[in-house]
């Protein structure tokens, strides 16, 4: 596999970046394992390898999982966690940590507490709280720790819209437009976090110009500390499909593995947003419900 993405356009204003010369930067990732291999620490691992960053993990939980839904879950202990974080972070260590689910305060207590400690330099919130059947993969206690404890530590937090209503507190249908996706980031802001990232894809779509078809938008916004003072908007196509399992997971690994390679946040949502755009267009309809995505859709043809 050749190193790097084939598309290596930045966002924020075509602006030249300095990338890290690590041949192999860090990306811890902190979250559950899905038996189905399509989300979780499963899409994170395998988006790490595509990008050319070395992955790493710290398990939250282990579910029985698959194209169509979520059988169980088995939470790992609090110390279980905290020493897998212990083992990888005091010798190995990270360039980039990213969670995904985390599912209880406890956790989330401990990977704040545990991160802080340490100094880590840049954080990736994924706020997981539903599976793509719906299932819920947190307690409900867990939002008030996720709010006040992850979120001010964060470079950035990519909710999807159900997750960005539940953080808010607002009801589920808040979320219809990109305008509404513009001012639902812009509060999100205000919980701390350098960047909020929100994800339209649970969003019936925009048409896109005379072409009729509609697109998948994400809106990305920034702290005033980030120099980002508009609001970005990252636009693809949208590929008609059902097999959208580990969207989520993979966009926010694939933003991992880009700052880890020294991109800027901006320039990272953007590289990450084609990342997974590829990846959904080869998504592998495994199973007889919601397929998951192919994370190789990107490499480039060996011959
Ligand atoms: N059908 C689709 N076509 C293209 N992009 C999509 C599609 N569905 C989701 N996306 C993109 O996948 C990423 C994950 O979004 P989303 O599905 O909202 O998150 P989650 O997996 O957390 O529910 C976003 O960049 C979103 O725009
Ligand atoms: C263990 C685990 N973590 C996260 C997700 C969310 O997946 P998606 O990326 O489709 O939102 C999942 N289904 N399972």
């Amino acid at each position: 596999m050749s190193g790097g993405h084939p598309d290596g356009r930045a966002i924020a204003g075509g602006r030249q970046q300095r990338l890290r010369s690590d041949p192999h930067p860090r990306v811890l990732t902190i979250a559950g394992s899905d038996s189905g291999g399509g989300a979780g620490i499963q899409a994170d691992l395998k988006t790490c390898q595509e990008l050319g960053v070395f992955g790493m993990t710290a398990l939250t939980a282990v579910t029985a999982q698959n194209s169509l839904g979520v059988q169980a879950i088995f939470p790992l202990s609090v110390e279980a966690v905290e020493t897998q974080l212990i083992s990888v972070l005091d010798d190995m260590g990270a360039d980039v940590v990213k969670t995904g689910m985390l599912l209880e305060s406890a956790i989330i207590r401990i990977v704040a507490k545990t991160l802080e400690d340490r100094g880590i330099a840049q954080l990736v919130v994924d706020p997981v709280l539903y599976a793509k059947d719906g299932s819920a993969l947190f307690r409900r206690e867990a939002i008030e720790s996720l709010k006040s404890e992850l979120l001010p530590i964060a470079s950035i937090v990519t909710p999807n819209i159900p997750e960005a209503c539940e953080l808010l507190e607002l009801p589920a249908d808040t979320i219809r437009t990109t305008a509404d996706m513009i001012d639902a980031a812009r509060s999100l802001l205000l919980l701390g976090p350098q960047y909020v990232l929100l994800k339209g894809g649970h969003l019936p779509g925009e048409s896109s110009g005379s072409s009729g078809s509609s697109d998948a938008i994400d809106v990305l916004v920034g702290s005033p500390a980030s120099g980002l003072h508009e609001h970005l908007l990252l636009r693809s196509p949208r590929i008609i499909t059902r097999h959208t399992h580990g969207t989520g997971c993979t966009l926010a690994s694939a933003i991992a593995a880009f700052l880890a390679q020294g991109h800027t946040v901006p320039a990272a949502a953007g590289k990450a947003k084609r990342f997974v755009t590829a990846a959904i267009a080869e998504a592998v309809p495994h199973g007889r419900g919601i397929g998951s995505l192919w994370h190789a859709a990107q490499r480039q043809m060996i011959e």
